[in-house]
Protein backbone atom coordinates (compact mmCIF):
# COMPACT_ATOMS: atom_id res chain seq x y z
CA UNK A 1 0.00 0.00 0.00
CA UNK A 2 1.19 3.16 -0.68
CA UNK A 3 1.65 5.32 1.96
CA UNK A 4 -0.67 8.32 2.96
CA UNK A 5 -0.64 10.98 5.05
CA UNK A 6 -3.71 9.68 7.61
CA UNK A 7 -3.52 12.85 9.77
CA UNK A 8 -6.12 13.79 7.06
CA UNK A 9 -7.87 10.52 8.44
CA UNK A 10 -8.59 12.49 12.15
CA UNK A 11 -11.90 13.66 11.74
CA UNK A 12 -14.85 11.59 11.64
CA UNK A 13 -17.07 14.41 10.12
CA UNK A 14 -15.57 14.78 6.58
CA UNK A 15 -18.28 16.97 5.13
CA UNK A 16 -17.55 19.81 7.41
CA UNK A 17 -14.17 21.35 9.55
CA UNK A 18 -12.10 20.01 6.95
CA UNK A 19 -8.88 21.74 8.05
CA UNK A 20 -9.26 20.56 11.60
CA UNK A 21 -7.18 17.36 11.60
CA UNK A 22 -3.72 18.87 10.78
CA UNK A 23 -3.80 21.40 14.05
CA UNK A 24 -1.05 20.30 16.58
CA UNK A 25 -1.91 18.65 19.75
CA UNK A 26 1.36 18.18 20.99
CA UNK A 27 0.95 21.57 22.92
CA UNK A 28 -0.80 19.89 25.34
CA UNK A 29 1.52 16.84 26.37
CA UNK A 30 3.83 18.63 28.61
CA UNK A 31 0.91 19.46 31.15
CA UNK A 32 -0.16 15.71 31.15
CA UNK A 33 3.10 14.22 31.47
CA UNK A 34 2.04 11.71 33.87
CA UNK A 35 -0.80 10.02 31.78
CA UNK A 36 -1.28 6.79 31.16
CA UNK A 37 -1.82 4.86 27.38
CA UNK A 38 -4.96 2.94 26.54
CA UNK A 39 -6.88 1.51 24.02
CA UNK A 40 -10.69 2.54 24.08
CA UNK A 41 -12.46 -1.02 23.55
CA UNK A 42 -16.29 0.64 23.98
CA UNK A 43 -18.37 4.24 23.68
CA UNK A 44 -21.41 4.70 25.40
CA UNK A 45 -22.75 8.06 25.28
CA UNK A 46 -19.99 10.41 27.55
CA UNK A 47 -18.31 7.38 28.83
CA UNK A 48 -15.36 5.45 27.31
CA UNK A 49 -14.08 2.28 28.50
CA UNK A 50 -10.23 1.78 28.04
CA UNK A 51 -7.65 -1.12 28.36
CA UNK A 52 -4.38 0.88 30.24
CA UNK A 53 -1.77 -0.54 27.53
CA UNK A 54 -3.61 -2.46 25.90
CA UNK A 55 -3.90 -4.86 28.80
CA UNK A 56 -7.42 -6.49 28.72
CA UNK A 57 -7.59 -6.66 32.52
CA UNK A 58 -7.24 -3.46 33.71
CA UNK A 59 -9.65 -1.28 32.28
CA UNK A 60 -11.06 2.07 33.27
CA UNK A 61 -13.92 3.86 32.69
CA UNK A 62 -13.67 7.37 31.56
CA UNK A 63 -14.79 11.10 30.25
CA UNK A 64 -13.60 12.99 27.77
CA UNK A 65 -11.21 15.70 29.42
CA UNK A 66 -12.97 19.74 28.46
CA UNK A 67 -10.12 20.85 26.40
CA UNK A 68 -10.92 18.41 23.96
CA UNK A 69 -14.22 19.64 23.37
CA UNK A 70 -16.29 17.51 21.05
CA UNK A 71 -13.25 16.04 19.54
CA UNK A 72 -14.55 12.22 18.66
CA UNK A 73 -12.97 9.37 19.94
CA UNK A 74 -13.85 6.13 19.34
CA UNK A 75 -13.56 2.50 19.59
CA UNK A 76 -9.51 1.66 18.63
CA UNK A 77 -8.28 5.19 19.73
CA UNK A 78 -5.34 5.42 21.74
CA UNK A 79 -6.22 7.82 24.79
CA UNK A 80 -4.05 9.50 27.34
CA UNK A 81 -5.62 9.05 30.88
CA UNK A 82 -5.23 11.17 33.52
CA UNK A 83 -7.18 11.57 37.23
CA UNK A 84 -8.07 8.19 38.55
CA UNK A 85 -6.61 5.54 36.28
CA UNK A 86 -7.41 2.94 38.94
CA UNK A 87 -10.06 1.32 37.51
CA UNK A 88 -11.47 0.56 40.92
CA UNK A 89 -15.80 0.59 40.38
CA UNK A 90 -16.88 4.22 40.34
CA UNK A 91 -13.91 5.73 39.35
CA UNK A 92 -13.20 7.89 36.54
CA UNK A 93 -10.53 8.87 34.50
CA UNK A 94 -9.94 12.04 31.85
CA UNK A 95 -9.25 11.21 28.37
CA UNK A 96 -6.87 14.09 27.47
CA UNK A 97 -5.40 13.42 24.38
CA UNK A 98 -6.00 11.28 21.53
CA UNK A 99 -3.50 10.13 19.36
CA UNK A 100 -3.14 10.41 15.61
CA UNK A 101 -4.98 7.28 13.93
CA UNK A 102 -3.32 4.60 12.16
CA UNK A 103 -6.80 3.82 10.04
CA UNK A 104 -10.25 4.69 10.32
CA UNK A 105 -13.25 2.92 9.22
CA UNK A 106 -16.96 5.06 8.98
CA UNK A 107 -19.98 3.95 8.69
CA UNK A 108 -22.87 4.87 6.15
CA UNK A 109 -24.59 8.35 6.93
CA UNK A 110 -28.34 7.43 7.34
CA UNK A 111 -31.67 9.29 8.11
CA UNK A 112 -30.90 9.95 11.60
CA UNK A 113 -26.86 11.03 11.15
CA UNK A 114 -25.64 12.92 7.74
CA UNK A 115 -22.23 12.21 8.76
CA UNK A 116 -20.05 9.54 7.88
CA UNK A 117 -18.43 9.29 11.36
CA UNK A 118 -15.51 7.17 11.97
CA UNK A 119 -16.44 4.19 14.07
CA UNK A 120 -13.34 2.56 14.60
CA UNK A 121 -9.65 3.47 14.50
CA UNK A 122 -6.46 1.63 14.23
CA UNK A 123 -7.52 -1.39 13.42
CA UNK A 124 -4.69 -3.12 11.35
CA UNK A 125 -6.80 -5.77 9.12
CA UNK A 126 -10.41 -6.20 8.49
CA UNK A 127 -11.77 -9.47 8.45
CA UNK A 128 -15.37 -9.64 6.17
CA UNK A 129 -17.49 -12.02 6.89
CA UNK A 130 -19.24 -13.63 4.33
CA UNK A 131 -21.25 -17.22 4.25
CA UNK A 132 -20.87 -19.50 1.31
CA UNK A 133 -24.13 -20.52 1.48
CA UNK A 134 -27.47 -19.32 3.97
CA UNK A 135 -27.15 -16.74 3.10
CA UNK A 136 -25.30 -16.59 -0.52
CA UNK A 137 -22.14 -14.53 -0.57
CA UNK A 138 -23.00 -10.49 -1.51
CA UNK A 139 -19.77 -9.57 -3.61
CA UNK A 140 -20.83 -6.29 -4.05
CA UNK A 141 -20.61 -6.16 -0.09
CA UNK A 142 -17.60 -7.83 0.30
CA UNK A 143 -16.14 -4.74 -2.61
CA UNK A 144 -17.17 -2.12 -0.67
CA UNK A 145 -15.65 -3.17 2.19
CA UNK A 146 -12.40 -4.18 0.13
CA UNK A 147 -12.94 -0.23 -0.69
CA UNK A 148 -13.07 0.76 2.85
CA UNK A 149 -9.75 -1.50 3.77
CA UNK A 150 -7.99 0.45 1.01
CA UNK A 151 -8.51 3.94 1.11
CA UNK A 152 -9.12 3.46 4.86
CA UNK A 153 -5.84 2.13 5.72
CA UNK A 154 -6.62 -1.24 6.69
CA UNK A 155 -5.25 -4.88 5.44
CA UNK A 156 -8.50 -6.78 4.26
CA UNK A 157 -8.58 -10.68 5.46
CA UNK A 158 -12.03 -12.40 4.05
CA UNK A 159 -13.58 -15.15 6.34
CA UNK A 160 -16.28 -17.94 3.82
CA UNK A 161 -17.79 -19.52 6.83
CA UNK A 162 -20.20 -22.34 6.35
CA UNK A 163 -17.78 -24.21 4.28
CA UNK A 164 -20.07 -27.46 4.97
CA UNK A 165 -23.02 -26.06 3.09
CA UNK A 166 -20.83 -25.26 -0.55
CA UNK A 167 -17.67 -25.10 -1.95
CA UNK A 168 -15.59 -21.53 -1.57
CA UNK A 169 -13.35 -22.26 -5.09
CA UNK A 170 -15.98 -19.45 -7.33
CA UNK A 171 -15.88 -16.68 -4.80
CA UNK A 172 -11.94 -17.16 -4.01
CA UNK A 173 -11.61 -16.94 -8.17
CA UNK A 174 -13.41 -13.88 -8.11
CA UNK A 175 -10.91 -12.39 -5.75
CA UNK A 176 -7.48 -14.16 -6.94
CA UNK A 177 -5.84 -10.80 -8.62
CA UNK A 178 -6.56 -8.66 -5.46
CA UNK A 179 -4.02 -10.86 -2.84
CA UNK A 180 -6.46 -10.94 -0.83
CA UNK A 181 -6.12 -13.40 2.08
CA UNK A 182 -8.84 -16.23 2.54
CA UNK A 183 -9.90 -17.94 5.60
CA UNK A 184 -12.64 -20.60 4.98
CA UNK A 185 -14.40 -22.35 7.93
CA UNK A 186 -17.23 -24.27 9.51
CA UNK A 187 -18.73 -24.43 12.81
CA UNK A 188 -17.96 -28.49 12.94
CA UNK A 189 -14.06 -27.57 12.41
CA UNK A 190 -11.27 -25.47 14.65
CA UNK A 191 -10.96 -22.23 14.32
CA UNK A 192 -7.19 -22.25 14.25
CA UNK A 193 -5.80 -20.55 11.06
CA UNK A 194 -8.20 -17.96 12.02
CA UNK A 195 -6.83 -17.55 15.13
CA UNK A 196 -3.52 -17.69 14.04
CA UNK A 197 -4.29 -14.97 11.64
CA UNK A 198 -5.78 -12.36 14.52
CA UNK A 199 -3.69 -13.39 17.54
CA UNK A 200 -1.38 -9.96 18.58
CA UNK A 201 -3.57 -8.07 16.25
CA UNK A 202 -6.36 -5.33 16.35
CA UNK A 203 -9.05 -6.69 13.83
CA UNK A 204 -12.16 -5.06 13.21
CA UNK A 205 -14.80 -7.54 11.94
CA UNK A 206 -17.77 -7.27 9.59
CA UNK A 207 -20.37 -9.29 7.93
CA UNK A 208 -24.22 -9.13 7.39
CA UNK A 209 -26.62 -10.95 9.67
CA UNK A 210 -26.98 -14.63 9.67
CA UNK A 211 -23.50 -15.04 8.25
CA UNK A 212 -22.24 -16.61 11.54
CA UNK A 213 -20.61 -13.90 12.60
CA UNK A 214 -21.49 -14.73 16.27
CA UNK A 215 -20.71 -18.01 16.25
CA UNK A 216 -17.18 -17.66 14.58
CA UNK A 217 -16.58 -14.64 17.63
CA UNK A 218 -17.83 -16.75 20.27
CA UNK A 219 -15.40 -19.30 19.50
CA UNK A 220 -12.52 -16.71 19.50
CA UNK A 221 -13.31 -14.97 22.71
CA UNK A 222 -14.62 -17.41 25.02
CA UNK A 223 -16.43 -14.61 27.36
CA UNK A 224 -17.78 -12.62 24.27
CA UNK A 225 -21.50 -12.88 25.25
CA UNK A 226 -20.51 -11.77 28.54
CA UNK A 227 -19.04 -9.04 27.14
CA UNK A 228 -21.41 -7.62 24.53
CA UNK A 229 -24.14 -8.06 26.93
CA UNK A 230 -22.58 -5.70 29.65
CA UNK A 231 -22.16 -2.80 26.94
CA UNK A 232 -25.44 -3.14 25.47
CA UNK A 233 -27.12 -3.04 28.98
CA UNK A 234 -25.40 0.34 29.82
CA UNK A 235 -27.16 2.47 27.38
CA UNK A 236 -30.67 -0.39 27.09
CA UNK A 237 -33.54 1.58 25.32
CA UNK A 238 -32.02 5.16 24.95
CA UNK A 239 -31.39 5.17 21.25
CA UNK A 240 -28.15 3.45 21.73
CA UNK A 241 -27.27 1.20 19.61
CA UNK A 242 -23.36 -0.20 20.21
CA UNK A 243 -21.64 0.24 17.05
CA UNK A 244 -18.48 -1.57 17.83
CA UNK A 245 -16.85 -2.90 20.97
CA UNK A 246 -13.63 -4.46 21.47
CA UNK A 247 -12.89 -7.91 22.54
CA UNK A 248 -9.68 -9.35 24.17
CA UNK A 249 -8.34 -12.60 22.30
CA UNK A 250 -7.45 -15.23 24.67
CA UNK A 251 -3.49 -15.46 23.62
CA UNK A 252 -3.33 -11.14 22.87
CA UNK A 253 -4.80 -8.62 20.38
CA UNK A 254 -8.56 -7.85 20.20
CA UNK A 255 -11.36 -8.00 17.68
CA UNK A 256 -13.62 -4.93 17.12
CA UNK A 257 -16.84 -6.59 16.73
CA UNK A 258 -19.20 -3.96 14.81
CA UNK A 259 -23.06 -5.09 15.29
CA UNK A 260 -24.59 -1.59 14.45
CA UNK A 261 -22.67 -1.36 10.84
CA UNK A 262 -25.22 -3.10 7.55
CA UNK A 263 -22.19 -1.01 5.32
CA UNK A 264 -19.35 1.28 5.48
CA UNK A 265 -19.33 5.10 4.31
CA UNK A 266 -17.53 5.76 1.24
CA UNK A 267 -19.07 8.58 -0.44
CA UNK A 268 -15.68 10.30 0.61
CA UNK A 269 -13.49 8.51 -1.23
CA UNK A 270 -12.85 9.34 -5.25
CA UNK A 271 -11.66 6.81 -7.47
CA UNK A 272 -7.97 8.62 -7.40
CA UNK A 273 -7.90 7.48 -3.88
CA UNK A 274 -8.79 3.50 -4.73
CA UNK A 275 -6.37 3.73 -7.34
CA UNK A 276 -3.60 4.75 -5.60
CA UNK A 277 -3.90 1.94 -3.36
CA UNK A 278 -3.29 -0.25 -6.42
CA UNK A 279 0.64 0.23 -6.56
CA UNK A 280 1.47 -0.82 -10.12
CA UNK A 281 -1.26 1.84 -11.61
CA UNK A 282 -1.34 4.91 -9.30
CA UNK A 283 1.91 6.01 -11.76
CA UNK A 284 -0.10 5.81 -15.09
CA UNK A 285 -3.25 6.97 -13.74
CA UNK A 286 -1.32 10.80 -13.09
CA UNK A 287 -1.93 10.52 -17.12
CA UNK A 288 -5.53 10.08 -17.07
CA UNK A 289 -7.62 13.53 -18.44
CA UNK A 290 -8.63 15.48 -15.18
CA UNK A 291 -11.81 13.89 -13.47
CA UNK A 292 -11.04 10.16 -15.05
CA UNK A 293 -13.17 7.90 -13.42
CA UNK A 294 -10.89 5.16 -14.28
CA UNK A 295 -13.42 2.97 -15.55
CA UNK A 296 -12.26 2.36 -19.63
CA UNK A 297 -14.41 2.76 -22.44
CA UNK A 298 -17.16 3.43 -22.81
CA UNK A 299 -17.49 5.94 -19.99
CA UNK A 300 -13.46 7.05 -19.42
CA UNK A 301 -12.31 5.91 -23.09
CA UNK A 302 -8.79 7.92 -22.47
CA UNK A 303 -8.16 6.12 -19.38
CA UNK A 304 -4.10 5.21 -19.14
CA UNK A 305 -5.01 2.33 -16.79
CA UNK A 306 -5.12 0.00 -19.83
CA UNK A 307 -2.10 0.65 -21.61
CA UNK A 308 0.18 -0.48 -18.21
CA UNK A 309 -1.60 -4.23 -18.61
CA UNK A 310 -0.77 -3.45 -22.95
CA UNK A 311 3.05 -3.07 -21.71
CA UNK A 312 2.76 -6.25 -19.60
CA UNK A 313 3.16 -4.48 -15.64
CA UNK A 314 0.22 -6.12 -14.71
CA UNK A 315 -2.31 -8.92 -15.39
CA UNK A 316 -5.61 -7.88 -16.73
CA UNK A 317 -7.11 -9.79 -14.49
CA UNK A 318 -5.79 -7.19 -11.60
CA UNK A 319 -7.12 -3.96 -13.62
CA UNK A 320 -10.76 -5.73 -13.91
CA UNK A 321 -10.58 -6.48 -10.20
CA UNK A 322 -9.37 -2.73 -9.12
CA UNK A 323 -12.55 -1.45 -11.77
CA UNK A 324 -15.07 -3.66 -10.04
CA UNK A 325 -14.09 -2.06 -6.95
CA UNK A 326 -14.04 1.21 -8.58
CA UNK A 327 -17.78 0.59 -9.95
CA UNK A 328 -18.82 -0.30 -6.20
CA UNK A 329 -18.12 2.89 -5.28
CA UNK A 330 -19.57 4.50 -8.15
CA UNK A 331 -23.17 2.82 -7.21
CA UNK A 332 -23.01 3.90 -3.67
CA UNK A 333 -22.55 7.62 -4.90
CA UNK A 334 -25.67 6.85 -7.52
CA UNK A 335 -27.54 5.82 -4.16
N1 LIG B 1 -24.22 -24.91 8.37
C1 LIG B 1 -23.61 -23.98 9.10
N2 LIG B 1 -24.32 -23.12 9.86
C2 LIG B 1 -23.67 -22.20 10.58
C3 LIG B 1 -22.25 -22.10 10.57
N3 LIG B 1 -21.89 -21.06 11.36
C4 LIG B 1 -23.04 -20.55 11.85
N4 LIG B 1 -24.11 -21.24 11.39
C5 LIG B 1 -25.54 -20.99 11.69
O1 LIG B 1 -25.95 -19.81 11.00
C6 LIG B 1 -26.91 -19.09 11.78
C7 LIG B 1 -26.46 -17.67 11.99
O2 LIG B 1 -25.28 -17.67 12.77
P1 LIG B 1 -24.87 -16.45 13.71
O3 LIG B 1 -23.54 -16.73 14.25
O4 LIG B 1 -25.96 -16.12 14.66
O5 LIG B 1 -24.80 -15.32 12.60
P2 LIG B 1 -24.53 -13.77 12.74
O6 LIG B 1 -23.76 -13.42 11.52
O7 LIG B 1 -23.91 -13.43 14.02
O8 LIG B 1 -25.96 -13.20 12.63
P3 LIG B 1 -26.67 -12.15 13.59
O9 LIG B 1 -26.61 -12.74 14.97
O10 LIG B 1 -28.05 -12.05 13.03
O11 LIG B 1 -25.87 -10.90 13.43
C8 LIG B 1 -27.06 -19.86 13.07
O12 LIG B 1 -28.21 -20.69 12.97
C9 LIG B 1 -25.79 -20.70 13.15
O13 LIG B 1 -25.99 -21.90 13.86
C10 LIG B 1 -21.50 -23.02 9.76
O14 LIG B 1 -20.28 -23.02 9.68
N5 LIG B 1 -22.25 -23.92 9.06
ZN1 LIG C 1 -8.14 6.75 -15.77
Amino acid sequence: MVAKDWRTLDESDVRVRPGKGSRPRSKRRPKHADAVTAMVTSVDRGRWTCAVDGDPARTVTAMRARELGRTPIVVGDSVSLVGDTSGKPDTLARIVRVAERTSVLRRTADDTDPYERVVVANAKQLLIVTALADPPPRTGFIDRCLVACYTGGLQPVLCLTKADLAEPDEIIDRYADLDLPTVVTRHDAPVTELADRLTGHVTALVGHSGVGKSTLVNRLVPDAELLTGEVSAIGKGKHTSVTAIALPLPQGGWVIDTPGIRSFGLAHVTANDIVTSFAEFAEAAEHCPPGCGHLGPPSDPDCALDAVIGEGEAPAGRLASLRRLLASRAGIDAG
